[in-house]
């Protein structure tokens, strides 16, 4: 039973780490993961045309065709076969592809072999039918653009990026494209995992697990399709890393505090193919407890987040593991500096969720604060403050706050920097982020997930501040400054945007739009 028209699409969200890079690793400490709205989507329909799906044995049904494309890279073409022998679902790539695809070929594999244990095998061959295409594709802002400007003429700027059209091709293949940081793979990973479990009619997602689940069991459910995917793409990175980005891939921003590692180390190797029930055992959230920690997030309102890759990148594995022997090699330091980073992180958090509730209990006050803040610096929001204690001062104190806080964050990398030798917050983006926090209006600036020279972000507070940080990043010399066009997300996390389920307003939406643009790639 697939689709109501037969077609699903489901989306999933870009992140950026604002604070906890290397924290987030260790379940003591919490990390600060903002969605976008840049999101990756992954479309499944039959095939046209027929596939000879005759039974090489009595009992064995298939094989069946799935074709897999990614239509903004050259050669991004996957073919597969699957075979169903009772609950033994098997997917094979096939042989005459001249290339694999790791994380788009495990996600089939589990996701397919999983599915044969929770649903009734006819099911499956109905929907697997004459075969099916899936297509993959993400937002622009996943990749460098500065290729498909230069082809158009056009300079690297907002104006620019709005000019071309979605899903643009990248003009190379996916293993030389240059990323942005968005975290590419695990909203492809959690895209893809959910569009199978929910074109094939064992999952029912929707923004309320409770209130519109019409498929009752634990494994129809969001938490499940973390589970899974968070498996998938720790197998496919080959390492159970922190998690943040699957997380809110799936449930858009908040604070998280990662999942015991231990929880997926005895089904990290590919031998687990062959115990699919062991690996139901730990994925399915009745039967495993999952402790990972999930505190939803919105910055509050008039807050715009500002993205910028930088043309420079660093190698995040090599930093990771350059900061984690530091931390083995001197604990005492390390902890100690942790601990006050920890803190630091926290504060601001809680700084940001405060300043949501006031906006909340008093928005005419909230918004002439911010107003007011907007047109100077943050430097001299102290001169802002007034005799009386209003509900705007309130505000005034809580930027003041959080950009002094962050500014103490900031501190910490850099001393996190010194100590491990390893590039967090280099000397450039110092200075890059200095020269931001210079223009009126911005209330942070800094470098996300795990730092180095791969991009900055800024929080500010108007149309006017943005346009002046925009102008600091095309003039920066020292190195090439590309903004993205993304903001935080405001869907939250996975979303089905076309199938059985999927809200009717999509169809007059900007979703919509986007939806009608894949069915053509
Ligand atoms: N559009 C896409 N189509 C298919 N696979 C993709 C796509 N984008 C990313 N991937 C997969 O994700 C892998 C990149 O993963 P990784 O290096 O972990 O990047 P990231 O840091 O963006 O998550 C690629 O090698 C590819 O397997
Ligand atoms: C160091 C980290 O805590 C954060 C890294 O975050 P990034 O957002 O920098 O990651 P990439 O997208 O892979 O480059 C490692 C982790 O939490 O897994």
């Amino acid at each position: 039973m697939s689709s109501s028209n037969n077609t699903t699409v489901v989306s999933a969200p870009g992140k950026v780490l604002l604070t906890g890079g290397y924290l987030v690793l260790d379940p003591a400490f919490s990390g600060l993961v903002v969605a976008t709205d840049a999101r990756f989507y992954t479309l499944i329909r039959p095939s046209i045309g027929s596939v000879d799906a005759t039974a090489s044995s009595s009992s064995e049904k298939g094989p069946f065709k799935i074709t897999v494309r990614s239509p903004q890279f050259e050669n991004a073409t996957w073919n597969y076969f699957v075979t169903i022998q009772d609950m033994d679902v098997q997917l094979t790539a096939s042989a005459e592809d001249p290339s694999r695809n790791t994380f788009v070929e495990l996600a089939l594999v589990y996701s397919l072999a999983i599915l044969g244990h929770l649903a009734p095998t006819e099911q499956i061959a109905h929907t697997l039918g004459t075969g099916l295409e899936v297509v993959i594709a993400g937002n622009n802002d996943f990749y460098s653009q500065r290729k498909e400007l230069e082809t158009r003429g056009l300079h690297l700027n907002t104006e620019s990026l709005r000019q071309i059209p979605l899903f643009a091709s990248t003009h190379t293949t996916l293993s030389k494209v240059h990323k942005t940081g968005l975290g590419s793979s695990a909203a492809l990973i959690t895209s893809l995992v959910s569009a199978i479990f929910i074109h094939f009619g064992a999952s029912d997602i929707n923004r309320d697990d409770t209130a519109h689940t019409t498929i009752s069991k634990a494994t129809a459910t969001t938490p499940f399709l973390h589970n899974v995917a968070q498996f998938v793409h720790c197998l496919a990175q080959g390492k159970v890393g922190s998690g943040f980005d699957v997380s809110s891939a799936v449930w858009g921003s908040h604070t998280y505090r990662r999942f015991s590692p231990e929880v997926l180390q005895a089904v990290m190797n590919q031998d687990i193919r062959n115990d699919i029930p062991a690996l139901l055992k730990v994925l399915d959230p009745t039967k495993t407890t999952w402790d990972n920690v999930v505190t939803p997030f919105r910055l509050a309102p008039k807050l715009h987040l500002m993205l910028a890759d930088i043309d420079a990148g660093s190698h995040t594995p090599t930093l990771v593991s350059n900061v984690l022997r530091w931390r083995k090699a001197k604990p005492e330091e390390a902890n100690g500096l942790w601990a006050r980073l920890g803190a630091a992180n926290d504060k601001v958090v809680e700084l940001l969720k405060r300043l949501q509730q006031v906006a909340k209990e008093h928005p005419v006050e909230y918004d002439l604060a911010i107003e007011k803040a907007s047109v100077i610096r943050a430097t001299e929001w102290p001169l802002l403050r007034s005799q009386t204690t209003t509900s705007q001062d309130v505000t005034t104190e809580l930027l003041i706050q959080i950009h002094d806080e962050f500014l103490t964050v900031r501190r910490y990398l850099r001393e996190m920097s010194q100590l491990s030798s390893v590039p967090i917050e280099p000397e450039e983006q110092t200075r890059l982020l200095d020269v931001c926090l210079s223009v009126p209006g911005v209330l942070m600036a800094g470098v996300p997930g795990a730092g180095g020279f791969d991009a900055i972000f800024c929080i500010v507070l108007s149309e006017e501040s943005r346009k002046g940080v925009e102008a600091v990043w095309s003039k920066f010399a020292e190195m090439s400054v590309g903004p993205l066009l993304c903001q935080e997300s405001v869907e939250g996390g996975l979303v089905l945007e076309l199938g059985k389920g999927a809200g009717d307003d999509k169809q007059v939406s900007e979703q919509s739009r986007i939806v009608q643009s894949l069915l053509q790639l």
